[in-house]
């Protein structure tokens, strides 16, 4: 929990949760369409995307082979009206635009949008004062477990063990390293109290010099269509260990946001993560 919460009564919902969605023709937006129409309990109640994408004014389901009535807009508002909840996966700027749009309507938010600045990251903050947000770089139950062995292994490794964070990702990606890899830097570093912002070594090239021992060393690689792969490796002495997740469908993002959907139903305001929603606070 990053930030207030307002927890109201947890309920059992009597009618489906209506859920829109950003950025509805990309990768997540499709794959999150899909789980809403397999869900029992939530519904597809809106679909956003940018005007220029060819999508706009077609039936959100259209690339299932079914129409549910919801056509793709760009207007923000529009796509918004019906919604209880928003999933957004998209790019920082649309990101900011539909959630200045959530606090007006009184819609709260899944966000699974990576490549936020610092300051980008504050206005959010600022909006979970007026409604409730569940963010994450990684939506998947296994990555978040994954952190949390992560947490534990940099506990125990502070000292005499390298640590360097590997990313592979599909040719399409925009941001390196992924929201995962940073979000796995940071939890390494609180555990062994240093500051990612102070030891991340993002590039090596030339003549570096020796490895500094109190770094956290990251390397990107991009190419066909790899869904998403972390290791993390802590090289010591006479011994190396990796952990490594794979994610080999999006599916996994989906299902991770509708249960963010559902744990947002008992909270009016405030600033969640995926620990949170999967109760490994
Ligand atoms: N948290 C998690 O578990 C996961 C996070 N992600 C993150 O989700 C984001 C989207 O990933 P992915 O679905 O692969 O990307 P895609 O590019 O496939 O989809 C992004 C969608 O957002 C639209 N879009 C682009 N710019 C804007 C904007 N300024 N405002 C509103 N909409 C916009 C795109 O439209 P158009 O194509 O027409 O430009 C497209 O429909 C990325 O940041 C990625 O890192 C991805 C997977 C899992
Ligand atoms: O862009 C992606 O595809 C992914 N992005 C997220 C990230 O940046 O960590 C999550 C996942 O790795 C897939």
């Amino acid at each position: 929990m990053t930030g207030t919460p307002s927890p109201a009564p947890a309920s059992t919902p009597s009618r489906p949760l209506r859920v829109a969605v950003a950025g509805a023709s990309g990768r997540m937006g499709r794959m999150l369409i899909e789980a809403l129409r397999a869900s029992d309990d939530c519904v597809l109640a809106g679909a956003l995307d940018v005007p220029s994408s060819p999508g706009i004014g077609s039936d959100a389901t259209a690339f299932l082979g079914h129409a549910s009535g919801v056509a793709i807009t760009a207007d923000i508002a529009a796509g918004l009206k019906n919604a209880d909840v928003l999933i957004d996966f998209t790019r920082p700027e649309g990101t900011l635009a539909h959630l200045a749009v959530c606090c007006e309507l009184g819609v709260k938010a899944v966000v699974g949008t990576t490549g936020f600045t610092d300051a980008q990251k504050a206005e959010i903050a600022v909006f979970a004062q007026r409604t409730a947000i569940v963010m994450a770089p990684n939506m998947s139950v296994g990555v978040n477990v994954t952190l949390k062995l992560l947490q534990m292994a940099a506990k125990a490794m502070a000292t005499g063990y390298d640590i360097e964070i590997i990313e592979a990702h599909h040719r399409h990606k925009v941001d390196a390293p992924s929201g995962t890899a940073l979000k796995m830097g940071e939890v390494i570093a609180e555990a062994m109290g240093r500051d990612l912002k102070e030891c991340g070594v993002y590039a090596r090239e030339g003549v570096t010099g020796e490895r500094d021992p109190s770094s956290i060393g990251f390397a990107t690689i991009r190419g066909g269509d790899i869904v998403g792969d972390h290791t993390v490796l802590f090289a010591g002495i006479g011994e190396r260990i990796e952990i490594t997740h794979k994610s080999s469908s999006r599916s996994t993002y989906a299902q991770g946001s509708l249960r963010a959907v559902r744990f947002l139903a008992g909270h009016k305001t405030g600033m969640f993560d995926m620990f949170d929603v999967l109760g490994l606070q």
